[in-house]
């Protein structure tokens, strides 16, 4: 048997995977040992009787301080699992030893195609590091107790309310490389904000689970059709900024779509998770012409085996085929991933950015449904016109020609796009001002040539994503009756 992980107690320490035994005396605890804990918080020896009225009222008030949202999921938490899932859940508890003292597993939340997610109680939180912890502050505010009690009452202690983690079983089939890559990049970006970071890590034999905070989120499709334009400006901020500071790191995510960005439109807070298939810029990269100037470009284009491209394909290609990473979610590809691009960058995230925000703009998901990438290729062809696309390959090396008619010279407006899309009637031809803005900030980012691209940075001083901001003025308003409140709570 052999565990695995980076101390939860030192986030500063690098992420090791290591062939071990069981865990050592301070992760390693039983149940009870814990259920001792949670409930004798120190202050007072108290009968089972009591801490049953207490974990009644405790409950109770909960859930006037909570009110359930309209996009909560946590409410089928105790709702039976399904037999399979229980299966499932109960054999990857028995796979590492001491699983059951630190995580009660809940149900499954997520099923993707490199990995399992269950959502988890975590019941050794209080004895580790918890800096990771979105909402550590917000558990430090105590609500005023709803019941009044006579001086010889016993006064309920407070009980923190279940921390939550998401448990991500990497299925075995993952090369070891593959998980390693995604185990370390996380670890890299554990400061980054709005990046969901990695807790711990575990390996028994051939099975490795990742830990990380769960976090409350809705589902895409649930809410995308209802947002307002700043509604939109603030989800893509958050999801801006959580690519500003992987690109700072010069990572690429590779797989951004709404799945992997986890959004809460209550507390319109959203982390950026999945990082399978991120890769660090720069790495197996072949010099690509797009990084070339544009005359060394036209030269060398010029020289290409100028009959493979004049009037068809040849019958007898001797030509080695074109090898690039082209992992990514389909629809989401940027251009350059569907020519092959050998030397890509950060900004074919930046790309997949802009189908999402295209996606919300035409309320329509999945905006693009090809079924593979030269289906892809149409429907990107048919939306920017054929003369951009030939220049968007040329740009790679790459010769695009096409017969198919419905792929114009000249392509579609995004403005006419989203006015289709969205049944308006007649007599608006036009969108209104701040859709406006929304489609110039959409064409930045899908923009068939990296180069030109917006970067993470740039879209952040966007003026469009400082809709929905408060601006000074108002954030000291706000201040102010923050103050007025606090003068009246003390008065009170
Ligand atoms: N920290 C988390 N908190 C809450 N839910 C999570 C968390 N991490 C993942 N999930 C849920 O699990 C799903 C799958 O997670 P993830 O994308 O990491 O796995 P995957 O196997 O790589 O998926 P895919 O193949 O769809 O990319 C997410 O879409 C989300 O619903």
């Amino acid at each position: 048997m052999a565990t695995v992980a980076p101390s939860r107690r030192s986030r500063e320490e690098s992420f090791r995977i290591h062939d071990d035994v069981p865990s050592t005396g301070d992760t390693e605890m039983n149940e009870h040992d814990f259920q001792d804990e949670e409930v004798d918080d120190g202050e007072t020896e108290r009968g089972h009787e009591a801490e049953q009225v207490e974990e009644q009222e405790q409950e109770e008030q909960e859930e006037q301080e909570e009110p359930e949202s309209e996009y909560t999921e946590s409410s089928d938490d105790d709702m039976a699992v399904d037999s399979n899932i229980q299966y499932d859940m109960d054999k990857l508890q028995d796979s590492f030893p001491g699983f059951r003292s630190k995580y009660r597993l809940i149900k499954r939340i997520g099923e993707g195609t490199f990995s399992t997610v269950y959502k988890a109680e975590d019941l050794a939180y209080d004895r580790y590091d918890n800096s990771w912890d979105f909402d550590r502050d917000s558990d430090k505010w105590t609500p005023p107790p709803l019941k009044r009690y006579s001086s010889g009452d016993h006064q309920p202690s407070r009980r923190r309310k279940p921390k939550y983690v998401a448990i991500k079983k990497i299925y075995v089939t993952s090369s070891p490389t593959r998980i390693l890559n995604e185990l370390e990049l996380l670890h890299d970006l554990r400061d980054c904000e709005n990046v969901c970071p990695l807790i711990t890590a575990f390996r028994a034999t051939d099975q490795v689970v990742a830990i990380l905070p769960y976090f409350r989120h809705a589902d895409f499709r649930d809410y995308f059709r209802k947002m307002t334009v700043p509604d939109i400006a603030i989800y893509l901020r958050s999801l801006f900024t959580a690519l500003a500071s992987v690109h700072r790191q010069h990572i690429l995510h590779r797989d951004i779509k709404p799945t992997n960005f986890l959004y809460d439109p209550e507390s319109r807070r959203g982390v950026l998770v999945d990082f399978g298939l991120a890769e660090r810029e720069g790495s197996e990269c072949k010099p690509c012409l797009c990084h070339d100037d544009y005359q060394t470009r036209k030269a060398r284009l010029a020289n290409h085996n100028p009959k493979a491209t004049v009037g068809g394909y040849p019958k007898q290609d001797t030509r080695p085929s074109r090898r690039a990473n082209r992992a990514g979610t389909r629809g989401f590809r940027a251009p350059e991933v569907l020519f092959k691009c050998t030397e890509q960058t950060t900004k074919i995230d930046i790309w997949s950015v802009g189908v999402i925000l295209l996606t919300i703009l035409s309320k329509r998901f999945p905006f693009f449904n090809s079924a593979d990438d030269v289906e892809a290729m149409i429907e990107i062809a048919t939306i920017f016109g054929r003369e951009k696309m030939k220049e968007a390959g040329k740009l790679h090396g790459c010769a695009f020609e096409t017969t198919i008619p419905t792929i114009g010279s000249g392509g579609f407006s995004f403005e006419r796009i989203i006015l289709w899309s969205t049944c308006r009637s007649d007599s608006e031809k036009t969108l209104p001002a701040d859709e406006k803005l929304a489609v110039e900030f959409l064409k930045r980012c899908l923009d068939l040539d990296p180069r030109h691209r917006i970067s993470a940075e740039e879209a952040l001083e966007h003026e469009f994503l400082q809709v929905g901001m408060l601006s000074s003025s108002e954030r000291a308003g706000d201040d102010d009756e923050m103050d007025i409140l606090q003068v009246r709570t003390s008065i009170a």
